[in-house]
């Protein structure tokens, strides 16, 4: 079958440093370069980013918005603008595109993410360019992205995507951030997320003017494209016909290896897509039990609880000091937990008054989050 390629485009790369206005010869190659992978048979999706910098230019803004209302009122004037834009540049190529606005909440129950799934494969079929970005006008803080770097490596995953691709306005990663230190490495191949530490990358805080994450969310979405199986490379936005020599071979940017075991798809939605709801704490050798040697969890090795969640709600799974060591999706209420926390799993129907499962988190339902890496498996 042909490979899937996911396109992410950020706000520093749609629209000019000076003047804020759209980087409408980069938009163009973009939309050229696309459609020609399309031609030679890729299934394409576009993430871009822009709706807040095109309507913050389209209202004569200066400043970056602050309040959630404003910001979201000034997506809801960019967002059309910007399709607009791609609409008329893609279809000069006979190119359709569709435009896919998603938020958090539609991939958090298991039936939307099969949805989108859906939706997506449709698209990709009828030989569409679906462009996707997060519905800013209508997303509430719980059920955010927050950044499009870490929603296209979502998508990647979910459409089985083949590689991920970040555009920015730096050619690559560096050791640390290059616009502060002028002696930061380039760093050309990542095989595995370990290498970040042995590099000893730094991020900073700084971000281009008008873009969201930084690097650090775009280390975060290789680290969730490439769980995934998702080759990932990190490249300047200005460049976008660099693609194609990238896909044959050329060994520009920052390539990040897929993982070789990925994890499976509902492991990946459990750790990635879902907001964990509470945080339960275990004793030491519940932690070893469950990240040395693959056991579900029992109420026996549970201390304390926090949060309020409910059945099969997603929780994070901490040691005493609250190092987070897995997560998964619990059995029981917060209500039930309190009352059967401790205790050994036959004392569980005594004190309930009902049978209840036997594990608090099943190790189906459970995935171990590597420590210091930060990896899933
Ligand atoms: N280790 C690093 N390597 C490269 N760039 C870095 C690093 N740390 C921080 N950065 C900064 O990240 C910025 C890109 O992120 P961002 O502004 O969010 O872009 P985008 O709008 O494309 O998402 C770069 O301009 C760069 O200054
Ligand atoms: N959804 C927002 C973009 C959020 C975002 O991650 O921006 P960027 O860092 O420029 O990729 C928008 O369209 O303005």
């Amino acid at each position: 079958m042909s490979q899937t390629l996911v396109i992410k485009i950020g706000t520093s790369s749609l629209t000019q440093a000076t003047t804020g206005h759209l980087a409408l010869s980069t938009l163009a190659t973009l939309v050229e370069t696309l459609t020609r992978l399309r031609y030679q048979g890729y299934r394409v999706v576009l993430v871009s980013s822009g709706a807040v910098g095109v309507g913050r230019d389209r209202l004569g803004l200066t400043e970056r918005p602050r309040t959630i209302a404003l910001k979201q009122a000034v997506a809801a004037v960019g967002q059309g603008r910007l399709m607009r834009v791609y609409d008329d540049l893609f279809s000069s190529l006979q190119q359709p595109i569709a435009q896919v606005l998603l938020t958090r909440g539609d991939l958090v129950q298991r039936n939307g993410y099969v949805n989108v799934y859906n939706t997506f494969q449709q698209l990709l079929k009828l030989g569409v360019i679906p462009i996707v970005n997060e519905n800013d006008t209508v997303a509430v803080d719980e059920l955010k992205f927050g950044d499009n770097d870490t929603l296209s490596a979502l998508v990647a995953s979910l459409v089985e995507a083949d590689w991920l691709f970040l555009l920015t306005d730096v050619d690559q990663l560096y050791s640390a951030d290059p616009r502060e230190n002028p002696n930061a490495q380039p760093i050309s191949l990542i095989t595995s997320m370990k290498q970040l530490e042995e590099f000893q990358v730094q991020t900073g805080d700084s971000r281009s003017g008008w873009g969201t994450g930084g690097m650090i969310t775009k280390i975060e979405a290789a680290r969730i494209a490439t769980g995934s199986g998702v080759r990932t490379v990190i490249t300047e936005g200005k460049y976008p016909q660099n693609l194609e020599k990238i896909l044959q071979g050329e060994a520009i940017g920052t390539q990040f290896e897929p993982q070789i075991r990925p994890v499976n798809a509902r492991k990946h939605w459990i750790a990635n897509v879902l907001i964990p709801l509470g945080k339960l704490y275990l004793d030491a050798g519940a932690v070893k039990a469950i990240s040395q040697r693959g056991k579900s969890l029992l109420a026996a090795g549970i201390t304390k609880i926090d949060g309020e969640f409910t059945v099969q709600d997603s929780v994070q799974i901490c040691d005493l000091e609250g190092q987070e060591i897995a997560r998964g999706l619990v059995n029981y209420n917060r209500g039930e937990l309190q009352k059967i926390k401790g205790l050994h799993s036959d004392k569980i129907p005594e004190i309930l008054g009902y049978e209840g499962a036997e594990t608090v988190v099943h190790r189906d339902n459970l995935v171990i989050r590597e420590q210091g890496i930060g990896n899933w498996e």
